[in-house]
């Protein structure tokens, strides 16, 4: 198993320029000296440099779902030229001819920069950058099918929140080991980002993290736009894990939502929660600060309060007394938490972390919690964690 009161009101700072505000670091969290420190220095002059450059460079994104699909207009609408691969021709014909993707975006327009193929090698051809957004469980077979046409030097960008059933392993490291690439060159993408939201331009943040700063620093200059700002980090354990372990605690959620209890139940799961993931996060190497912030605090607000969230809507059917295997009928889009769950326990295990709340998600899933009895548990010894 392989498994990180004022009164006055302040004055108006001046507005950054255009190339200031762009790939700066997720500096949100308490302690995000931390992670700047970590990250080394960017100055304004290099961003800038990496944005021009930025502008009309080719790039692929594989799997043409919500999120692909959303991501890719994030990157056409910030000047890049992008290739979308679906799996079903029919839907690579709508996305180029009609600009539209009707079964995951209805209602959405898609910017003319933007084409998809059911071809693979001619999505990847000439592409500098690679985005990744199949369903994790299904990640590593599909690299199989690209690992000869993956051009030297690319970089590789995880927009997936999951971890690998079996071997526990983040999006990054089946990246790493499937491509046989340098870890340098993989980021992974993660914050508050419902796709719904994001395809309609609503203002975002997210974070881009990778070993390499410099990585970080070019995928967050293509990926930023007037609506969408990418921060950079080089906590890629923190970030990724962050991610994948949101979609558990919203599981949780939607289930006290479907049992029908109100806001107490939720605000004390949300936020015993949170301890449960910086603990998880920080024995494998994360830092505090990455969990308290976009891809952590921030991804759990978002997707525990929104009805878009398809963990949500998973746990609110579980909460309602549906059964596992009927939840998992009736949706039709990707629900990460659902997969992650036994994986992220037993990765607990190997590190000694408590996660109760995990635990009775797992429980409710095997069916042998109520719904209703799940409850913000203290840890087994009775001390909280994190407070
Ligand atoms: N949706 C969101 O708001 C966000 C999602 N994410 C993450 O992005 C990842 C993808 O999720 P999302 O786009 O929402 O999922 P969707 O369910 O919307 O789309 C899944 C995509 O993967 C394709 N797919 C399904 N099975 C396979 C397979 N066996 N091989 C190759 N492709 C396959 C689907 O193709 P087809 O249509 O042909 O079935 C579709 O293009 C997940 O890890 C999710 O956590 C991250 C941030 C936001
Ligand atoms: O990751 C997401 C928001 O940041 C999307 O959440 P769901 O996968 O639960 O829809």
């Amino acid at each position: 198993m392989n498994p990180r009161s004022r009164d006055s009101k302040p004055p108006k700072p001046s507005k950054p320029s255009r190339s200031e505000r762009h790939g700066r670091r997720d500096n949100s969290g308490p302690s995000a000296s931390l992670s700047a420190l970590n990250a080394g220095s960017v100055t304004t002059e290099a961003i800038s440099i990496v944005q021009a450059q930025a502008l009309e460079r080719r790039v692929a994104v594989l799997g043409a779902g919500s999120w692909g699909t959303t991501f890719a207009k994030v990157l056409a609408e910030g000047g890049a030229e992008v290739q979308m691969w679906a799996r079903r021709p029919e839907l690579a014909r709508e996305v180029t001819e009609t600009h539209r993707n009707t079964d995951y975006l209805p209602g959405i327009n898609l910017p003319i920069g933007l084409t998809a193929s059911p071809s693979i090698p001619a999505v990847l051809d000439g592409a500098e950058q690679i985005y990744v957004s199949v369903p994790s469980q299904t990640l590593r077979e599909n690299l199989r099918d690209i690992r000869d046409l993956v051009p030297a030097g690319v970089p590789v960008v995880s927009l997936m929140k999951g971890v690998e059933k079996g071997t526990g392993l983040r999006m990054s490291q089946v990246i790493v080991e499937e491509l046989g690439i340098d870890p340098a060159l993989v980021a992974v993408a993660s914050g508050p980002n419902l796709a719904l939201e994001i395809a309609k331009r609503q203002p975002t943040a997210a974070v881009i993290s990778s070993e390499s700063l410099e990585t970080a620093t070019l995928v967050a200059a293509t990926a930023t736009n007037p609506y969408f700002h990418s921060f950079v980090n080089t906590d890629v354990i923190g970030t990724e894990f962050g991610g994948v372990l949101k979609n558990l605690i919203a599981v949780a959620i939607g289930i006290v939502d479907g049992v029908g209890y109100g806001e107490n139940t939720k605000a004390s799961i949300m936020t015993r929660g949170l301890a449960e993931m910086t603990s998880f996060a920080v024995s494998f190497g994360a830092q505090p600060s990455t969990m308290a912030g976009l891809a952590g605090l921030g991804d759990l607000i978002a997707t525990c309060q929104s009805p878009l969230s398809r963990n949500n809507t998973a746990g609110r059917l579980l909460g309602q007394g549906y059964r596992y295997d009927d939840v998992v009928r009736q949706m039709n889009q990707t629900a990460e938490g659902l997969s992650s769950v036994a994986p992220i326990l037993e990765l607990a295990r190997s590190r000694g972390v408590d996660m109760p709340i995990v635990a009775q998600v797992a429980e409710v899933l095997a069916g042998t919690l109520d719904p209703r009895d799940i409850a913000p548990h203290l840890t087994e010894t009775g001390e909280p964690q994190g407070e």
